[in-house]
C-alpha cells in the first residue's frame, strides 16, 4: 500500500478496499481487532500512519493539511459516521433545527453534509476512527457475532502546498470496508436483519455488474443501480489507483463462496482503469482563483452599499426571491446563493454538489478553498438533512429521484463540529488551533461513550428499495435480477455467458502486465463536480497529465487471514 499513500500526498486519488464473504476478515484487514495494538492495527490506521510520516518528511518542501470523513451505506442510505448527539441515539427522531443543517453543511465537501474533519495526526484519526466505528452498524450473524452490516468508508482529503512554486496538490484516498456478502440459508438471517443482508447482497451484486460491464467495455455502465457502485464510481471506471483486498474463509464448506470471490476478483483484475493523473493548480490558476474570489467579494460590498443606500431592501428581495429560490434551476453556484438560502438546492442543477450555505463572513474568507475542492473532488453520493429524511421513511424512490433521496443521521454533534471544521485551509494554511481544543482534545465531553460497535437494531430507516435510476438501468437489471437474497453467489452467471473468450483474453493480457506493475493504477478525474450527474461520464478534467501510466488493471490483492475465532 505505501505506494499509494505517496500518490496521495502526491495529488493522485486512491481508493482501497476489502471484499469478501462475511466473517472472512475485511473488518480485521482494513482496521484490526477490536484491542489494537501497534502489531495488529489494520489497514486505515497504518495509511494514516503512513501519510502524516511522509507529510513529515516533506514539510521543508510542501505545507499538507489532512481532513477526514467517514460515512457508511446501511440499508441503502448513507449516513455520517462523524456525528453523535451526546446521548448515544445513533438514529434521531427529532428534526435538526435549521441551524443545525446549517453548521453541518458547511463542513461537507465531497460527502455534502458529512462532517470533515481536520486532523494533524494519527491520533487524531484513531480517535474519530473509533467514534466512526462506534457509529457503524454491526450486527450478530450465524457466521459472524459483530458482522459489518454496511459498507463504511473512511476518506482522507489531502491538501498540499508547494512551498517553492505555491502550486497546490490535491489528493484523496478512500478506504472501504465493504459489508459481508453471505448466503442467507447459511446465515438463518431474519426480520430486519435478513432485509440488510439482502441489501447488501443487492449493492455487491451492482458492483459486480459494474464490474462486468467495465470488463466488457460496455457503453453503459450502470453505476446508480446502488449507492455503493456510485461512491465508488471514479474509483472503478476513473483515474484513481484502486486496491482491493480479496478475502476468502479456510473452512471447506465456504467453498463456494471462495470460488464464486475468486471470479469476482479475477473479474475485478481485468478492469483497464484511465490514465493516472494528478490534481494540481498552477499558480496561474491559482492567480485567477484568487481574482475571482476577490471580485466576488467586491460585488457584495457593492450590493450591501446599494442596499444602505435605497434605504430599502425591495429590490434586493425581489433578486432574492427570483434568483435564489431553491425552485430556481438558474441558480448561480457563488457565495451570494449559498449564503442566500437555507433550502438545499435541486440535485438536478448542480451534479453531485449541492449548494452550501453559509454565513457571510465564514464564506467570504472560504470561498476561495471551497470552491478549489468542489472543482477537484471526485464526486459523492449525496446526503440529505435529516429532517428531509424523516419524513420519508420507508419511501420507495422512483426512477432518477435517489440523487436527492438519501439519508443523514446528522446530530447535536454537528453544531459542535461548527465553524473550525469547516474552514479546509486557514489563511495561514493550517487548521485553526480551536478545532483540536474543541473537537479532539475532550472527546469525553464532545461524545459520550456507547459500548464499541454495538448493533442497536433499531429499524426506523429508510428501507426503500434501490430502485435504479434509468432506463439503461432497469434494463441492467432486468437482466440479472439483484432482488434475489442469494444473488451475490449467482451474478452476472446470466452474463457469464457472453463475457467468455473476451475475458479469458483479457485475463492472460492482465496476468502479465499486471505482474510487472506497480500496484497503483490510475488517478482520479480532476473535472469539476458541478456538472454531470453520478451516472455521467465526467468530461475530461482540468489536472495535467504529469505521470501518465497509461491504461492499467485493477489489482487484486489477496488478504492473508489466519483462522478467526468466529462463533
Ligand atoms: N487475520 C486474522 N487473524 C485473526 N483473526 C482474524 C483475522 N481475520 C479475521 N479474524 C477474526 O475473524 C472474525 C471475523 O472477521 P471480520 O469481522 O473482520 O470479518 P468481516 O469479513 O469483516 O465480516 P463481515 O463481512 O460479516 O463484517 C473476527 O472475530 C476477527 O477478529
Amino acid at each position: 500500500m505505501q505506494p499509494l499513500i505517496r500518490s496521495v500526498l502526491d495529488g493522485y486519488n486512491v481508493c482501497i478496499f476489502a471484499y469478501g464473504q462475511t466473517g472472512s476478515g475485511k473488518t480485521y484487514t482494513m482496521t484490526g481487532p477490536r484491542d489494537l495494538t501497534e502489531q495488529s492495527k489494520g489497514v486505515n490506521y497504518r495509511a494514516l500512519s503512513d501519510l502524516f510520516l511522509l507529510a513529515e518528511q516533506r514539510k521543508d518542501t510542501f505545507c499538507y493539511n489532512v481532513a477526514v470523513q467517514m460515512i457508511e451505506i446501511y440499508n441503502e442510505q448513507v449516513r455520517d459516521l462523524l456525528v453523535s448527539d451526546g446521548s448515544n441515539k445513533r438514529y434521531p427522531s427529532a428534526s435538526p433545527s435549521p441551524a443545525q443543517i446549517r453548521n453541518s453543511s458547511q463542513t461537507g465537501l465531497n460527502v455534502p453534509d458529512a462532517n470533515l474533519v481536520p486532523v494533524a495526526s494519527t491520533s487524531d484519526v484513531i480517535y474519530l476512527m473509533n467514534l466512526g466505528h462506534r457509529n457503524r452498524a454491526v450486527g450478530a450473524t450465524a457466521l459472524n457475532d459483530r458482522s459489518s452490516r454496511s459498507h463504511s468508508c473512511l476518506t482522507v482529503h489531502v491538501q498540499g502546498k508547494d512551498l517553492t512554486s505555491g502550486k497546490v496538490l490535491r489528493g484523496c484516498m478512500h478506504l472501504v470496508d465493504l459489508a459481508g456478502s453471505e448466503r442467507v440459508d447459511k446465515s438463518e438471517v431474519r426480520g430486519d436483519r435478513l432485509k440488510e443482508a439482502q441489501h447488501i447482497n443487492r449493492s455487491l451484486s451492482a458492483l459486480g455488474d459494474v464490474i462486468a460491464s467495465l470488463a466488457q467495455k460496455n457503453p453503459h455502465v450502470p453505476y446508480r443501480n446502488s449507492k455503493l457502485t456510485q461512491l465508488l464510481q471514479d474509483s472503478l471506471g476513473g483515474q484513481a489507483k484502486t486496491l482491493m483486498f480479496v478475502h476468502i474463509s479456510p473452512e471447506p464448506d465456504a467453498v463456494g463462496e471462495t470460488i464464486s470471490t475468486l471470479k469476482f476478483a479475477e473479474r475485478v483484475a481485468t478492469v483497464e482503469l484511465g490514465a493516472a493523473r494528478v490534481n494540481k493548480d498552477s499558480s496561474d490558476v491559482k492567480e485567477l482563483k484568487e481574482q475571482v474570489a476577490s471580485l466576488k467579494a467586491a460585488l457584495l460590498k457593492k450590493e450591501a452599499r446599494e442596499q444602505t443606500a435605497y434605504g430599502s431592501n425591495d429590490r434586493h428581495k425581489r433578486v432574492k426571491e427570483s434568483e435564489y429560490s431553491p425552485f430556481n434551476s438558474n441558480q448561480r453556484l457563488g457565495n451570494v446563493d449559498r449564503e442566500s438560502s437555507n433550502l438545499r438546492q435541486p440535485m438536478g442543477d448542480v451534479g453531485n454538489i449541492e449548494v452550501r450555505t453559509n454565513t457571510l463572513s465564514r464564506q467570504t474568507t472560504q470561498s476561495f478553498d471551497q470552491d478549489e475542492l468542489l472543482t477537484n473532488s471526485p464526486p459523492w453520493p449525496p446526503i440529505i438533512s435529516h429532517s428531509q429524511n424523516c419524513g420519508e421513511q420507508e419511501r420507495e424512490i422512483g426512477s432518477g429521484e435517489w440523487v436527492d433521496k438519501v439519508m443523514v443521521n446528522k446530530q447535536d454533534a454537528a453544531n459542535r463540529l461548527d465553524s473550525s471544521l469547516g474552514c479546509w485551509e486557514a489563511e495561514n494554511g493550517h487548521f485553526p488551533e480551536a478545532m483540536y481544543q474543541k473537537y479532539l482534545s475532550d472527546p469525553s465531553k464532545a461524545y459520550s461513550q456507547q459500548s464499541y460497535n454495538v448493533f442497536t437494531g433499531n429499524s426506523g430507516f429508510t428501507t426503500y428499495n434501490a430502485s435504479s435510476t434509468d432506463e439503461m438501468d432497469d434494463l441492467d437489471a432486468d437482466t440479472c435480477d439483484s432482488s434475489e437474497p442469494d444473488l451475490l453467489w449467482q451474478f452476472n452467471q446470466c452474463k457469464l455467458g457472453n463475457m467468455g473468450s473476451g475475458m479469458e483474453r483479457k485475463n492472460k493480457k492482465t496476468t502479465s502486465s499486471t505482474a510487472s506493475r506497480t500496484p497503483d493504477l490510475r488517478q482520479h478525474n480532476s473535472s469539476p463536480m458541478l456538472g454531470p450527474s453520478p451516472s455521467r461520464k465526467l468530461p475530461s478534467g482540468n489536472g495535467v497529465p504529469v505521470h501518465r501510466k497509461g491504461r492499467q488493471t485493477m489489482t487484486a490483492t489477496d488478504g492473508k487471514r489466519k483462522p478467526g475465532n468466529r462463533k
